[in-house]
């Protein structure tokens, strides 16, 4: 899968629909009290100008003014009292129509956020329980877009298109019913309209979808590039390569720009369309309802049409024409939703990719780990990192993973957390394989440590605490559990030495201390929770010699009684394990002690003698390691 294709992945039919059902059944109450009060005010909003039109045919035509419900017995006969009366009808219908007008804006509010949050929640929860793979194959941008950028699309189309659409719909509701109620037969010519106007619009919205499509993909795109190009901002000024990056950043605008103006185009074509087909209907309505009041009913027409019909009628038809105005807009933000809506739902329809969060109670009984003929190649190469490796970690055990750039070490170690889930063959603790056992167990099992060492936003102590499975909050754990791991992982001192010490901010990933330094907190944020597994990814590469010396005492005490790997390349920090594997093309190629493999003269005597200043090693080493 490529960043482009993230987004548009569900498999519902209807995401939108089904996105709103599944988050919005319980607010369901909200949504049906807005749509009845859109619906009532709609309605309301009408009456005024029938209203009009009865005053103006019971005053100067002499007809009755009558209106359903209304009891006759009401209706003053004089003509003043007449106008007071129709004048405090028209009043209190304005207020009615705009206390429900504010009830539905209201609802429609509640409805959306509470869904948006509980979506937004949902979906980012969701997100961090993919499997790994999808966030090395996708770009952060791009799942970021999805969750803000798509999310708040969807805000929009809650909120005011689909307020919009019960307007539209009520409105032609609406001014047919008063249309049939001032002159029935004229109401038919204006439905006769209706396929025309549907024709059209289906036209339209069929040639939007993809244009909406390509537009969400363009601004996740856009979105991933600025992204990257703001996280690696050091290494775009190290190399002065601000012009290139401006070219990408400018080239994915472009992209984004296109796509944009492309669906405007669309969108912008049709409500002239929509008004052009209302503007002849007028026209020809005004017509023939002229001949028929001065001349004699027109065509098939029969019975009588007064002025006091007749206006009113061509004010709901022009009435008419601000919903369908309004149209382009609503299936405009329709299909823009519905392509956010793809996307989000996109990323729980990822098949396969969801990790399970069910399986047995993992029982440690000393923390042997055996990799049982593992077989693995990550999805979609070609290559294949692991062929059938196998080797046991005793309980207590050190076990050293050595190798050149490339052999495979991150990746076992990422197998055995499962991050991936191996091919072939089996890796199992304590006899119970990994792929059977409850994944939080397995990974509360294990403290971590990988090269990254990145580390949150926040304090030292909450990012130490952090790594305390046992306690639900940060605060909860004990200062001194924390100050306990510091010390073992050679962090106490300097944390001390900061001004805020164990209170001091980190800087978002832990930019405002060095290398070393957050290399010591990883590991003390692994082992504050007192795992009986250890795994060190390069967890001490930044860290100085003198510093690495002191911290291999402290942690030659902790790993005594724990299963730990080492992945290292300064042979140094693997060199009192009670095992090294040194591993080459998706194989163990020497395994034994520091000492047996160095007598054995094979690749990690070489790599040995290299970091030991020996250089004539070099030129061995360049052999096996040099590219063809
Ligand atoms: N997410 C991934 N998708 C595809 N291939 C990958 C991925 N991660 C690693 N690889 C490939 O798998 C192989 C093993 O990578 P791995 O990171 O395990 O090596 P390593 O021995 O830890 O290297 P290093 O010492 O540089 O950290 C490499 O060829 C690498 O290109």
């Amino acid at each position: 899968m490529t960043d482009e294709t993230l987004g548009g992945m569900s498999d519902r039919e209807y995401p939108l629909v089904g996105l709103v059902r599944e988050f919005g059944a319980s607010e369901i109450h909200h949504l049906v009290a807005a749509v009845l009060a859109r619906t009532v005010s709609t309605f309301l909003s009408f009456a005024d100008v029938f209203l009009i039109g009865l005053g103006i045919d019971a005053l100067f035509n002499g007809r009755e003014f009558a209106i359903p419900l209304l009891p006759s017995a009401w209706v003053p006969s004089e003509p003043l009292p007449l106008l007071a009366f129709i004048t405090g009808l028209m009043f209190g219908l304005n207020v009615l129509t705009n206390l429900t007008l504010f009830v539905a804006q209201y609802g429609f509010g509640v409805f959306t956020q509470r869904i948006l949050h509980q979506i937004r929640v949902a979906k980012f929860d969701t997100a961090q329980r993919l499997e790994l793979g999808f966030f090395e194959e996708n770009r952060t941008g791009n799942i970021i877009s999805v969750l803000n950028d798509d999310v708040n699309e969807l805000d929009g189309f809650l909120n005011t298109v689909l307020s919009a659409a019960i307007w539209i719909s009520m409105t032609v509701v609406s001014a047919f019913v008063y249309m049939s109620a001032l002159n029935w037969q004229l109401a038919l010519l204006v439905l006769a309209s209706a396929p025309v106007v549907a024709g059209v619009n289906y036209w339209f919205s069929r040639r939007l979808e993809p244009l909406k499509d390509e537009v969400r993909t363009e601004r996740g795109a856009l979105n991933a590039r600025l992204e990257t190009n703001l996280s690696g901002i050091d290494v775009i000024k190290s190399f002065t390569a601000e012009e290139h990056e401006r070219k990408r950043v400018e080239d994915a605008s472009l992209d984004y720009f296109d796509a944009r103006l492309g669906s405007r185009r669309r969108a912008v074509q049709q409500s002239p369309a929509n008004r052009l087909i209302m503007g002849v209907w007028l026209v020809a309505t005004l017509s023939l309802g002229i001949y028929w009041i001065v001349v004699e009913p027109p065509l098939f027409f029969s019975g009588t049409l007064t002025a006091g019909q007749l206006v009113p009628f061509l004010f709901y038809m022009e009435r008419l024409t601000l919903p369908l105005k309004n149209l382009s807009g609503v299936i405009d933000g329709y299909k823009s939703a519905k392509a956010s809506a793809k996307r989000i739902d996109g990323l729980t329809s990822i098949d396969g990719r969801l990790e399970g969060d069910s399986g047995d109670e993992l029982v440690i009984d000393g923390g042997r780990v055996e990799f049982e003929n593992v077989e693995f190649g990550y999805p979609g190469t070609e290559q294949r990192v692991f062929d059938g490796i196998s080797f046991a970690a005793e309980s207590e055990e050190t076990i050293g993973l050595v190798g050149s750039t490339g052999a495979g070490k991150s990746t076992l170690v990422k197998c055995l957390l499962r991050f991936h889930e191996v091919d072939d063959g089996r890796i199992t603790i304590d006899g119970q394989d990994v792929r059977n056992v409850s994944l939080e167990d397995l990974r509360d099992a294990i403290g971590y440590v990988n090269q990254d060492a990145y580390l949150f936003d926040g304090t030292i102590r909450d990012n130490i605490a952090y790594g305390a499975s046992d306690a639900s909050d940060t605060s909860d754990v004990p200062d001194e559990r924390i100050e306990a791991a510091a010390k073992t992982a050679g962090a106490h001192r300097f944390v001390t030495e900061l001004p805020d010490g164990y209170e001091t901010q980190v800087g978002d990933r832990g930019t405002s201390l060095s290398g070393g330094q957050r290399q010591r907190l990883a590991i003390a944020r692994a082992i504050v929770d007192d795992p009986p597994i250890l795994v060190f990814d390069e967890a001490t590469s930044h860290v100085d010699n003198e510093t690495e010396l002191v911290l291999q005492e402290k942690l030659d005490e902790l790993t005594e009684d724990r299963t730990t790997f080492i992945i290292a390349h300064r042979l140094s920090t693997v060199r009192g394990a009670d095992e090294i594997l040194v591993l080459e093309d998706g194989s163990i190629a020497e395994r034994g002690t520091h000492e047996r493999l160095v007598e054995r003269d094979g690749t990690y005597a070489t790599l040995w003698n290299v970091q030991v200043g020996n250089l004539d090693a070099l030129s061995s080493l360049g052999e096996a390691t040099t590219d063809d």
